[in-house]
């Protein structure tokens, strides 16, 4: 049995699973998505270069990647520990932050976030998708990426002894390049070896999810100790909700608060509003599904702050959980979705 059996890993050491409380699984706090910039709409380009005012919130809203400025969380320390105690009065307790090698994962700053705010910060440790995998990643071998995802977990990652608690973001695209299974290979094969959770971000696609559980299951991983994220603009069909859902991982809707028309990573998609989101919960929920669900917010731009006019860390606290008491899922049932199913699925076999 390991120093990590039975515990969870936060960026100031293991705590007892009984601590964490109320959890987002999928969040980010400190980061840079420059990877996923988007030109504006032709027109729109001056807006674009100076969109922090109160008269472009929308505009921000619609085309959250069509300024650069907006892709840069990392510049935002001052509101981030304003959003995490805020978080905190709300009733929040613990945050996975999900950025991994890729999309400028800034430990030294989460710890510090996290000894500020005396909120529970979770890193995560791998690899973001294909576009931001170096020459130097792409030549390792499963056995070298295994090494390093492991290493992060045991000793520290980005030359610092701050550990990770989970592995993921995992970044994968729709289809799954060769890179992205070499780094799902050896997601499996660490997690094999460290009992630890693990969290994926599937490519936009309805039959990605099962596909990457399909490769991570032939390298021995665990899927009850897995997270699908990002379920609420990838599978719409409740059928092949239900299908996925019987293959065994966490179920995770984390965009909450994200509301927009044309989604630009596939404009095939029409993104979920959140009583459409909450819908499918009660929809999970009724299929017998309570113990697997999880939600979060995936912050990932600047506009999604309440500095900028945005819903915050707070809002599923504030606002869903109500809307979800309305809509069939009884109060023991969201403790399940935000206290027991996050602490269940964090803590180290
Ligand atoms: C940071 C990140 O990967 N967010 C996911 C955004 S998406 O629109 O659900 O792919």
């Amino acid at each position: 049995m390991s120093a990590l059996s039975g515990k969870v890993q936060t960026v100031l050491g293991l705590v007892d699973p009984d601590q964490l409380g109320r959890t987002m699984t999928h969040e980010h706090l400190v980061m840079g998505f420059e990877c996923s910039y988007t030109p504006p709409p032709p027109g729109d380009e001056a807006v674009a270069e100076n969109p922090f005012q109160m008269q472009h919130m929308h505009w921000l809203r619609q085309n959250p990647y069509s300024c650069r400025e907006n892709l840069f969380l990392s510049q935002e320390l001052s509101a981030l520990r304003d959003e995490l105690l805020a978080y905190r009065k709300a009733g929040g307790g613990t945050i996975v932050e999900n950025t991994t090698t890729g999309i400028d994962r800034d430990l030294p700053a989460l710890r510090q976030l996290a000894k500020e705010t005396g909120v529970h910060i979770i890193a995560g440790a791998g690899y973001y998708i294909d576009s931001t995998h170096t020459e130097a990643t792409r030549k390792m071998s499963v056995e070298k990426l295994t090494d390093s995802i492991v290493s992060e977990v045991l000793h520290g990652a980005d030359g610092t002894d701050i550990r990770c608690g989970v592995i993921g973001e995992i970044g994968t695209c729709w289809p799954i390049t060769e890179s992205e299974k070499k780094v799902l290979r050896a997601t499996a094969n660490a997690q094999a070896q460290l009992g630890c959770p693990v969290i994926i971000h599937p490519g936009r696609d309805p039959a990605a999810p099962a596909e990457v559980v399909r490769i991570l299951q032939e390298s021995g991983g665990d899927i009850n100790k897995t997270v699908m994220s990002h379920l609420d603009r990838t599978i719409f069909d409740e059928g092949e909700l239900l299908e996925f859902a019987n293959m065994g991982s966490y179920l995770e809707y984390d965009l909450f608060g994200t509301e927009m028309l044309n989604y630009p990573f596939n404009l095939k998609v029409d993104m979920p509003s959140d009583s459409q989101r909450v819908k499918t919960l009660a929809f999970l929920v009724k299929e017998g599904y309570e113990d697997k669900i999880l939600v979060a917010h995936d912050i990932h731009t600047k506009n999604r702050l309440t500095k900028f006019g945005g819903h915050g860390y707070s809002h599923i606290l504030k606002n869903i959980v109500p809307k979800m008491l309305t809509r069939g899922i009884a109060q023991h049932q969201v403790d399940k979705i935000l206290i027991d199913n996050p602490k269940r699925w964090l803590t180290f076999k």
